[in-house]
């Protein structure tokens, strides 16, 4: 069978995003062609801007890596681009995948920055699980990962941070929201930059990009990434959402997509709709809802061994 773009060379693979057969140079360039329109359409850099890419060594990031460097260098965006990792401290995980994150920075010939969790809160997530054990783990090491890119953003002076959040991941969320009736983050999750009023605006160039086609994409590139799921046990609930979707695209491969576009027309009734208020945190400095952040609160929880109650738990 010919590739259905060019009609000349013989297809390899089908697309997931629209079972359309292709050869392997014509994916590629879709691929890349699809995420420069998603930059470009929701106009998200500027020229000169400083790009801190959210680096963690998986599949989603060094795609994101490559492609960015890839498009800057392409369409001369002039962005000044810059890898940032988080070290959360998770032995035969994360500092197995940093080594991939350093090799990656000598291919692209970006600078890198590790910002850890043991230098920002002084607690490993190793030693973290030791306390609190493998239910809720997860809340900790989310909760500090925000802040902690937002801080080494800060460090090298970035403008904007890009994360590798692929269209699967945002159509989980839209529907684990929908499940949750939690309208406040239904609204914000198929935003593909947030905080743009912030100092530290987040952007997703993968917003529409489908998993399987960044996992194709890295495979046929022969792209250096580390594959290993987190050893503290990915969060369930997510997961069984993740099964739900993925049982819905046998029949119907659009719905991914579907789905985010849902999310992006379902209009919230606001009266109804408590948003958070944005302060400081009086700790820390960083953005909070409330007079403490989140990371504070369990960090002094941590700090107190109360960290269950610090989760909303019962000792
Ligand atoms: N430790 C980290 N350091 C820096 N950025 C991170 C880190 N963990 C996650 N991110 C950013 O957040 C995005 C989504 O993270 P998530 O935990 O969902 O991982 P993922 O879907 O497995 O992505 P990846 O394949 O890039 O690891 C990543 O693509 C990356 O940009």
């Amino acid at each position: 069978m010919k590739c259905e773009l060019c009609q000349t060379r013989n297809a390899k693979i089908k697309r997931p995003k629209n079972q359309m057969p292709v050869c392997h140079e014509c994916f590629y360039i879709v691929f890349e062609e699809e995420i420069h329109h998603t930059i470009m359409t929701n106009n998200l850099f500027k020229r000169g801007e400083r790009i801190a890419i959210g680096a963690s060594g998986g599949k989603d990031s060094t795609v994101l890596a490559h492609v960015m460097t890839t498009l800057n260098k392409r369409y001369d965006y002039g962005l000044n681009l810059e890898l940032l990792s988080v070290d959360e401290g998770i032995i035969g995980y994360r500092d197995d995948s940093l080594e991939t994150v350093k090799k990656n920075q000598i291919t692209y010939e970006l600078p890198l920055t590790i910002v850890s969790y043991k230098d920002l809160y002084g607690w490993t997530m190793d030693e973290i699980v030791k306390v609190i054990g493998l239910t809720n783990n997860c809340t900790f090491c989310g909760v500090f990962r925000r802040q902690a890119l937002d801080r080494g953003a800060m460090l090298i002076k970035a403008d904007k941070i890009v994360t590798g959040h692929n269209a699967d991941d945002i159509a989980e969320t839209v529907y684990m929201n929908i499940l949750r009736g939690d309208f406040f983050r239904l609204h914000k999750c198929v935003d593909i930059m947030t905080g743009r009023e912030d100092a530290l605006p987040r952007c997703k160039p993968f917003k529409y990009t489908y998993e399987k086609e960044i996992v194709m994409y890295a495979h046929f590139k022969k792209l250096d990434y580390f594959s290993t799921e987190c050893i503290y046990s990915p969060n369930a609930y997510r997961g069984y959402v993740r099964e739900l979707i993925k049982d819905l695209e046998k029949v119907r491969p659009s719905i991914i997509t579907d789905i985010i576009h849902s999310g992006e027309s379902i209009k919230i009734d606001t009266s109804n709709v408590q948003f958070p208020k944005k302060m400081n945190c009086k700790q820390c400095g960083f953005v909070a809802s409330n007079d403490l952040c989140k990371a504070c609160v369990l960090l002094d929880g941590l700090n107190k061994g109360k960290a269950r109650v610090a989760i909303g738990r019962k000792e």
